[in-house]
Formats: structure tokens, sequence, C-alpha cells
């Protein structure tokens, strides 16, 4: 190998193109010279590492050149791209990756070193990772930087050693790095991966064709055309792969995360507690988290039987995340439908799918799947857009969900659904990573559901419950459940005003309250969007809505408005009168009386609280989140 190099060449050749009938044959140059900012192209360091010619054979025909820094031999898998920019080591150690091979878009990986905490599981089982430049260098994460520059070869499963340019180097687990000559203190992955590789273009390669199998091969007796026949007789589809990834018997978790992951109240030291989480490829993070959300945690075997959780007698039980195809899993499908109303349940990405498919519902393949860091997902319940991330090649097919199952998440990249609940079977389910290390944490709190306290306040409190024609608060459900059989039973004879309020709770009006407002030509932003519920008799015009707490709102032109946990008034055409339960701050806080748009098509809203004063009609437009505040 030639580090000093100051330029080297990707070539990349592409056989047998799927579709065509005349093979062809071309080549890609580009040059790495300045992609390097480790110090490769100073021509000083040398790699740490050794490296062999490697080929990427993918099924479509294409041969892509690379140098292999990892295991040596040949391997087949799934190829995904993967668009986080932070978090490799998360990734490489995430068990949900078997049978693929992780393409980072990050151009530069390795340069953040690896750590003990970062650990998602005891193991490396992704077929391999496909990278465009390795760091030579790394800067030592924060904590890590006073260490003694020695080397040192713990016994067990970690060492720490010095690389030949004096960085620190501490490969946390025996798997991951082997050693490869002690004197010279050379490291090397133990499974496959490969830099050098044009990674932009493969992906472009996979977003428009799908996820494609490939052959990393550093084995030059092998023929192209050998690689590219086993790229196309192998497949992922139907294969079990959770058997090889999950523990083999139960054990207890204790550890927590971190202080640096304490950026809200986990519940710790309150309550403990106990959660079996189903181990069918579980991340380590996920455990880590629920731990310091107050779970006393035992961890069992993806074959464990629903009979064996039931005797445990858990507060919940959590389904993990997991590789490959969730329809290769039966028996993990009816452990979670026998779990199904016994116990609060909560699934994370595989878990979520073996729920939709316990549930009756289907999964789907998706063309390239969601791999990365940077997903926009819309939390349906309280309208909250949440940044997550995702790893994931299948999906629930939400049409094919029976009903009372809600649909409470949907990915905003392409609509696919992200999250599913059922109050009445006490289960939620995420298809992404509330729990994702090094985050985003938009989703961390969703954790706390897997307890029937959680799901509770989760249901209830969350905001509202969207039934299929009127917003209800949770408690008005279960009155209706309640009192529904008495009432069919009774209908006929109930008087007009009992009809009435039976037809209003059964979900007589047909909108959300932000389209009740638009249609009234008032912004659907006058209100919160976390109210509870809320009521509007059309014969009198009156409308109420409710509000979970006292809560207050900085709209976009500055003005503050709070709120009662409930407020009242008459809503005629532009025209929201006799308002009780409003305050806005004119200096001192003042009663709002009556809010009107000045006409049909003006951008003012007059306000009127204590003295008549105009506003712009804009900053109203979009509902937002309140503020709890302690008194109205
Ligand atoms: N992270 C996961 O749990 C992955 C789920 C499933 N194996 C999929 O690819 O869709």
């Amino acid at each position: 190998m030639d580090c000093a190099a100051r330029t080297h060449s990707v070539v990349f050749s592409a056989l047998f193109p799927k579709n065509s009938a005349n093979s062809r044959v071309f080549t890609v140059k580009c040059s790495s010279k300045n992609l390097s900012l480790d110090g490769a192209s100073s021509g000083l360091v040398e790699r740490p590492w050794k490296v062999a010619d490697a080929r990427l054979v993918l099924e479509d025909g294409s041969i892509w050149k690379a140098k292999s820094f990892g295991a040596r031999g040949t391997q087949v898998g799934e190829v995904v791209f993967n668009t986080s920019l932070t978090g490799y080591q998360e990734i490489i150690t995430d068990p949900s990756y078997a049978g693929q091979f992780v393409l980072m878009t990050n151009p530069h990986i390795g340069n953040t070193g690896m750590n003990f905490d970062d650990e998602e599981s005891v193991q490396c089982f992704l077929a391999g990772l496909v990278i465009r430049s390795l760091s030579i260098r790394f800067a030592p994460q924060i904590g890590d930087a006073q260490r003694p520059l020695v080397t040192i070869w713990l016994k067990g499963t970690s060492w720490v050693y010095v690389s030949p340019i004096r960085v620190v180097y501490k490969a946390t687990s025996h798997f991951h790095f082997k050693l490869w000559n002690s004197s010279s203190l050379i490291y090397q992955p133990l499974y496959h991966a490969t830099d050098d590789v044009d990674t932009r273009a493969i992906t472009r390669r996979l977003r428009e064709d799908g996820s494609l199998i490939g052959v990393l091969s550093t084995e030059n007796s092998k023929s192209d055309e050998e690689l590219l026949e086993m790229s196309r007789t192998w497949d992922i589809v139907g294969v079990d792969l959770i058997s090889g990834v999950s523990c083999k018997s139960p054990y207890q978790w204790i550890d927590r995360t971190g202080s640096d992951w304490e950026f809200n109240d986990n519940g710790r030291n309150k309550e403990t507690f106990n959660v079996v989480a189903y181990d069918f490829g579980i991340k380590h993070n996920i455990l880590r988290r629920l731990a310091s959300y107050g779970c006393k945690i035992t961890v069992v075997p993806s074959t464990w039987p629903a009979s064996e959780t039931l005797k445990m007698n858990p507060d919940g039980v959590l389904f993990s995340n997991g590789p490959g195809d969730p329809s290769a899993v039966p028996y993990a499908v009816e452990a979670v439908k026998e779990l199904i109303g016994e116990v609060p349940v909560f699934g994370i990405c595989m878990g979520h799918q073996l729920l939709g498919q316990a549930l009756g519902g289907k999964t789907f393949k998706m063309k390239f799947g969601h791999h990365g860091g940077n997903h926009p997902v819309r939390n349906l319940r309280n309208g909250c857009v949440e940044i997550s991330a995702q790893n994931h090649n299948y999906a629930v097919d939400p049409e094919s969900l029976p009903d009372g199952v809600e649909v409470t998440h949907v990915n905003l990249n392409d609509g696919s659904c992200a999250g599913l609940a059922s109050s009445k079977m006490k289960l939620m389910s995420l298809q992404y990573h509330p729990e994702a290390s090094p985050g985003p944490h938009d989703s961390d709190p969703a954790l706390s559901v897997v307890t029937e306290i959680g799901m509770d306040k989760a249901l209830t409190t969350v905001v509202s419950l969207k039934s299929s024609t009127f917003w209800v608060s949770k408690k008005a459900k279960q009155e209706i459940s309640n009192i529904s059989n008495d009432l069919s039973n009774l209908s006929n004879t109930v008087e007009e005003k009992a009809k009435w309020i039976f037809n209003k709770l059964k979900g007589k009006p047909t909108k959300s309250l932000p389209d009740l407002l638009r249609e009234y030509n008032l912004p659907c932003g006058l209100f919160p969007q976390n109210i509870t519920c809320y009521e509007f008799d059309e014969s009198n015009s009156k409308l109420i809505v409710y509000l979970p707490s006292t809560c207050e709102i900085c709209f976009k032109d500055s003005s503050v408005m709070r709120y009662a946990t409930r407020v009242k008034g008459t809503l005629s055409r532009g025209k929201l009168a006799g308002v009780d339960g409003m305050k806005t701050k004119v200096l001192v806080w003042v009663k709002v009386t009556s809010i009107n748009v000045e006409s049909y098509k003006s951008d003012k809203l007059w306000f009127n609280a204590g003295v008549k004063k105009s506003r712009s009609k804009v900053a109203y437009e979009i509902p937002r989140d309140a503020v709890k505040v302690e008194e109205f």
C-alpha cells in the first residue's frame, strides 16, 4: 500500500448491465487528492492498518474497485446507504444491519475514534462497511483526551493502544479489531470493510434501482462473473436473520445512559417498572434508556414463549429492533399476538413491524428503505415534527390494519407509517429509534410509554385522540364505550336533548378545530394545537375549547396570549365574540372579549381586550404548542 501517495484513483467499471442485452464496460476516474484531511495527502503518515485490493460487485453488473481495510475473503449482502453524519460506531454495532453492507454517504468516517459507551451490541453483525475515506487520524472524544499515550493490551474484551501517529486508540471490543501485529501496532476490523469507493455514485444507483445485493471480495482467484453470479443467487427476503443475533438465554440489564443524556426528567429514581424486552437484535441504548427511565429490565431471547413472559408479571413488554424480513419470523409474530391485550406493549422498528403483523396488518419491502439520522416524522397526535434516526427496509401498510388501530406517526419524506397505537389494547410502536445515539433526541420521551403508567399518560395527556369523526378526550371515549350498549337499546326512547348529547359525544362534528376555524374565516392558530378537545354547537354557535392546563403562547408578532383550561365563545363568520377564558398582555394582562377579522380578504385581526387593537392575521395562521403556566 502506498498511503503517502498524493492522489489515488477510484476506478469504477460496469460489466453486464442488468437491463441491457449488450455488455458494456466503462470507467470513471475520480481523484481523492483533496478529500483526505487526515494526513494521508501530506505524505507523512501511513495508515495503521493493512489494506488489500477489493471488488464490490453489485447484482446490476457494476463492479467497484476498492481498498479493503477489514476482513479478508468474500462476503455477500444487501447494500443500503446511510445518510448519518455521525454515529458510525453505533451503526457498525447495530445488529439490525445483519446481512447488509452499510454504505455511508458521509465521505469522512473514523475521525472521532471509538469509545466504550457507544457500543450497540457485543458483536458486529453487519455484512460489511463501505465508505469513501477512512480517517487515519482521529480526535479523541471529550473525556478521552487525557488518557496516557501508552500501549496496553487489556486482557478480555478491551484494548487500549497507540497508533503510530501517537493518538490514543481505544478498541472497545475485541471483535472490532484484532491485533494484527502487536509490535507494529496495526489493527484491523474483523468485519468486511472497504474505502476508496465512489459512494456517491453507488448511492445514486441505489436510489434509482432500490437496494441491491452485492458481493465484496478480496480474493483475486474469484472472477467477476463468479461474484456477480453469487450476488444474483443470494436473497435477503424471507430469511430469519433474528435467530442469528438474539441472545440465547434471559439476562438482566442495569446499565443506564450517562449524565450527558439527562436532557429530560427520565423519572430517574422515582418508581421501578419491570419490563421484559424481547431481543430481536436489541440495541444497547434502548436498554440503557429504559433503565434511565426507571425500568428493571429482563432481556429474553426472540423465541421466549409469551406464557413465560406473562408468568414474570411485567409492567410492560418491549419488542426490539432487529434485522431482516418481519414476515420471515412467524414465531415472533405469534408471541407478540399472545401478549397484546395482556400487558402494555411497545415496539421499536422490527418490534413495530411485528406488532403490525400481529394485529393482522401487512408489511412490505421499501425501495431503498430509510437509513439515517435526519428523517422528519409528524406526530399526528400533537402535529409536531420530530427529527428521527431510522434504519429499516420494511414498513407496515396502514391500509391493512384493522379498525381501532391508530396511525400516530407519519414519515414526512414519503408518507409511510412511522407509528401505531391502540389505547384499548395498550400498545404503541415506532418505526424509528427514539433511543438513537448520538441522536436526534426529539422522540426520546416516547420510551417512557413502555409501562402502563407511561402509556396511560401518553394516551391521555399527549393531547387528544382523534376518533373517526370528532376530537374527543380519552375519558369521553371511555364513557362512550361504557354506555354505548345501553344507548343503542334506548336511543329510540331518549328525549331530544339526550339524543343531542349522545350524538355530540358519538361524534357528529367532523373536523379538527383548525379546520373549523378556517371554515369560519378565522386564522387556525388562535388556539393552541395541544388542546384536549373541543365542542361546537351549531344551533347556537357556542364553541368550547378544552386545554390540558392553563397555558400561554407567544405569537409571531410578539403578542402573548394566555388560555384558561376552558375557553368559551360564540363563533360566527370572521368573529369569535363573548370570549371567556382568554387573556392578552397589554402592559398588564387583559381579558380578550372578542376577536374578529376586518373583512373577508383583510390580513388584519382585531382584538378587543380593554381597547380595540389591530394585529397581523398572518401571526395566527399556524397552530402552535402552548407552554404550561401556573395560573390563568
Ligand atoms: N432496525 C430495525 O429493526 C430494522 C427492521 C427490519 N429489519 C427492516 O429492515 O425494516
